[in-house]
């Protein structure tokens, strides 16, 4: 039990009724969570608004209402307490409530539209092979050093968080890499939270669905980095556009990484093929099973993290050259037939088009490249003819098909997407809206050195339609189609 007025600490209140000294259970925002003598926190969501369960939540046991407007009738017995902000509210009072773990070890957050995944689970891997005790907060999942965890969110709500950074000061954990959303910036998820460090990788197209203009998710984006502290760093990509644009006004450490301009960490690309990529980073020759100008930043921004945590030059090398590639990013076989197939979590028309630009460099004339892709339902629909204008200009054929069509019809999507494609690239396309036969198909279209994409859903081992997760990996399904194909 903890008593309310100390997990009230830092928020910012408006209003108070009733006694904040209340002994309390444990902290809900789901009315349907919530058991006897919890607080519950109404949030004004994207398609519901919390306040309107209060009074479920008080039938369920609810002691202490937080929200942003009083109710009419206020209950003897219950407190009310009224803020600004109950998403803000909600983070301060989780990391109270969990008495400040993200203080109790390195926590460094990594923020942009592609990238996040790959920086932060190699700065896992890298540090586990340090020998340090080592927590990470992914898309893909969640670790406690060696205890993995699924994740349902790339940036997991305020109480996830801190309930997972205490579980890691619980064994010893030193470091933790995060994946910092642009959802989980504007919905407040990781306010409250005190950073050693902050990454920016990129920039582009995404989510326009949510965010009002592309200038909001830029600005979004840069408030984690404005939100820092002076005893942290801030690590952002020149390169891009809006690298600069991250360090205007932090008080953190500046420090910046790029491949085409003078930076405080550089590299440049000496080979790049499907072994891997040779770079030459600060005067040193440093080599990675990764593949892909794009991963040539990530490869320096997790240089540069490990050098500003402390880590030592040679170690950072020797481990580097030992990283293997993460789940669903740029994951490559290559069959009997000598057919190669690269799955890859594709999702944004940048990431799209960095994909088939590297493969397009590694790749001969005389061979094809099969992409198969498609785009997520219920999501920022302007991303759809972007994608396909993409895939069709630089593949020699292309199959669109379905990729978590959610609550939209998946043909509907696939003609969204139709629309971007020149009439130039018209006979490379195909469309078939099943993935799986999709995949088949494309299996089907390649001869001996030829390479399939399957973009845009990675380690993701499900199709979600109409709300319901049916099992589905592109990996095995290539792997399984190609088998039976063999020739
Ligand atoms: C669009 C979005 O971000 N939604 C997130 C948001 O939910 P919401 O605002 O839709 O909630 P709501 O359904 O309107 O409900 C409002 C409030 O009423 C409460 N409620 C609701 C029903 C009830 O009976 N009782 C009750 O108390 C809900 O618990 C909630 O607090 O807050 C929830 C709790 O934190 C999140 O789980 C939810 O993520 C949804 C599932 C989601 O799909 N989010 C995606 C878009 C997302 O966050 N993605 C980013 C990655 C993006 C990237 O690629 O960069 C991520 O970080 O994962
Ligand atoms: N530094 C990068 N720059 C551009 N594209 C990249 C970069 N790193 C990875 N990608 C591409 O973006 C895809 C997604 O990468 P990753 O999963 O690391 O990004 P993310 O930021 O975690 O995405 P999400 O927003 O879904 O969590 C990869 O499969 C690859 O195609
Ligand atoms: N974090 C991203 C992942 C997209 C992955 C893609 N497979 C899709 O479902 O659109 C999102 O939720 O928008
Ligand atoms: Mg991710």
């Amino acid at each position: 039990m903890k008593v309310l007025k100390d997990i009230l600490y830092k928020v910012n209140i408006n209003a108070v009724a009733g006694s904040t000294n209340t002994l309390i259970n444990k902290i809900e925002f789901d009315s349907r969570k919530v058991a006897i003598n919890d607080v519950f926190v109404a949030i004004s969501g994207v398609t519901m608004d919390g306040h309107q369960f209060i009074e479920s939540a008080i039938s369920s046991g609810a002691i202490v209402i937080i929200c942003e407007t009083l109710p009419q009738i206020l209950k003897d017995g219950i407190t009310y307490v009224e803020v600004s902000s109950a998403n803000m509210a909600l983070a301060y009072m989780a990391s109270n409530y969990y008495e400040h773990p993200s203080k109790n070890l390195k926590l460094v957050g990594v923020t942009g539209t592609n990238g996040k995944t790959t920086v932060t689970s190699l700065l896992y891997q890298l540090f586990k092979k340090a020998g340090f005790k080592v927590g990470l907060l992914s898309t893909v999942k969640i670790m406690v050093d060696d205890s993995e965890y699924k994740a349902t969110h790339t940036t997991p709500d305020s109480l996830t968080i801190n309930r997972y950074l205490q579980k890691m000061n619980d064994k010893g954990v030193e470091f933790c890499f995060m994946e910092v959303s642009s959802h989980g910036i504007h919905q407040s998820r990781t306010d409250g939270l005190s950073f050693a460090g902050g990454i920016f990788t990129n920039l582009s197209h995404d989510h326009l669905d949510y965010h009002s203009s592309f200038a909001e998710y830029r600005d979004v984006k840069k408030s984690f980095f404005d939100g820092l502290t002076k005893d942290a760093f801030v690590l952002s990509n020149i390169d891009d556009k809006n690298g600069l644009v991250m360090l205007q006004n932090t008080v953190a450490k500046k420090f910046t990484y790029a491949l085409k301009n003078y930076a405080d960490y550089r590299a440049q690309i000496l080979e790049n093929d499907f072994g891997g990529l040779l770079l030459k980073l600060n005067d040193q020759e440093l080599w990675t099973k990764l593949v892909g100008n794009f991963n040539a930043y990530n490869i320096l921004a997790i240089y540069a993290t490990a050098a500003l945590l402390g880590l030592k030059n040679e170690e950072i090398l020797r481990l580097i050259s030992e990283l293997e590639s993460v789940s669903g990013r740029f994951q490559y076989f290559i069959s009997e037939d000598r057919i190669t197939a690269i799955v890859d979590y594709a999702h944004t028309p940048d990431a799209l088009k960095n994909v088939l630009e590297t493969i397009n460099s590694i790749r001969t004339k005389n061979e094809e490249l099969i992409t198969v892709v498609g785009c997520g339902g219920d999501r920022d629909k302007a991303k759809r003819p972007k994608m396909a204008h993409i895939a069709s200009a630089l593949s020699t054929k292309v199959i669109f098909t379905s990729d978590n069509p959610r609550s939209e019809d998946p043909d509907d999507i696939i003609k969204d997407m139709e629309v971007g494609v020149e009439p130039l690239n018209f006979k490379k396309t195909l469309s078939i809206t099943d993935r799986k036969q999709a995949i088949k198909t494309a299996c089907q279209m390649a001869q001996a050195k030829d390479i399939i994409l399957i973009a845009g859903k990675g380690h993701e081992t499900y199709q979600e339609i109409n709300g319901e997760r049916l099992d589905f990996d592109d990996y095995k399904t290539v792997l399984e189609c190609l088998k039976q194909l063999q020739k």
